[in-house]
């Protein structure tokens, strides 16, 4: 599978204090990257960069077409990003929030798909209550039914701390999900202070080692 991003000397400096510096990695098709470290070493800043939401961060990284705009920036369109505080809006439904995060990338799905996402990740039940009413292992299971619709033109996965919040049952699924997605040429960019238990996994440590 092809190489889908490499990155070179990056280098981040936050408050005068050194984050990572002559960063050096590359992402192909169908890996699952976890990036690790410790708390406030630069894991979410970096993950922002990926995606194109910091600019705090210098050095090269390179998409190939179509991945990057014309600005050499990653496409939106081609990638789900769920951040560390789950992006649900509180006032809308399960249901609403779904619907909403799939339209903004121009996806209008089948009812039933809508309805299979949320039975998978348990909210089924519980699609008409505000998303501010539920638990917060329940709102980040409404930010992550979108990873269980088929979206054809998604190719990445930019997940920051996606097992907060999940009980044990959660966390097995999404990693069986995340590898299925890894199995079929989708690219996973992660990070988590869990463990995951899947062999292919690639890592890289800020301030650390790299494999
Ligand atoms: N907007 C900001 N302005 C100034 N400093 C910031 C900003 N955002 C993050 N930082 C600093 O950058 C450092 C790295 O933060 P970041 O959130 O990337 O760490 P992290 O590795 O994801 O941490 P955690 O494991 O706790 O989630 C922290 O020391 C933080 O204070």
């Amino acid at each position: 599978m092809g190489q889908l991003l490499s990155a070179k000397g990056l280098y981040c400096e936050r408050d005068e204090r050194v984050l990572f510096q002559d960063l050096e990695f590359t992402v192909n098709q169908g890996d699952i990257l976890h990036i690790k470290g410790p708390n406030g070493s630069g894991k979410t800043t970096l993950l922002r960069r990926i995606v194109g939401l910091s600019a705090v961060v210098e050095g090269e990284m390179h998409w190939p077409e179509p991945l990057s705009q014309q600005s050499g920036r990653l496409s939106a369109e081609l990638c789900w990003y769920l951040a560390h505080r789950p992006a649900v809006t509180l006032l809308q439904t399960p249901l609403e929030n779904l619907a909403f995060s799939l339209a903004l990338h121009n996806v209008i799905p089948k009812q039933e798909e809508l309805w299979h996402a949320l039975e998978t990740v348990g909210l089924r039940g519980y699609e008409d209550v505000p998303a501010g009413s539920l638990s917060a292992g329940q709102q980040r299971r409404v930010a992550l039914s979108k990873l269980y619709v088929n979206v054809p033109s998604i190719q990445l996965w930019v997940l920051d701390e996606p097992f907060t919040a999940l009980d044990v049952q959660a966390v097995a699924q999404l990693e069986a999900r995340i590898e299925q997605f890894a199995e079929a040429g989708g690219t996973v960019i992660m990070t988590s202070h869990h463990g995951l238990k899947h062999t292919a996994v690639k890592w890289l440590e800020l301030g650390g080692k790299q494999a």
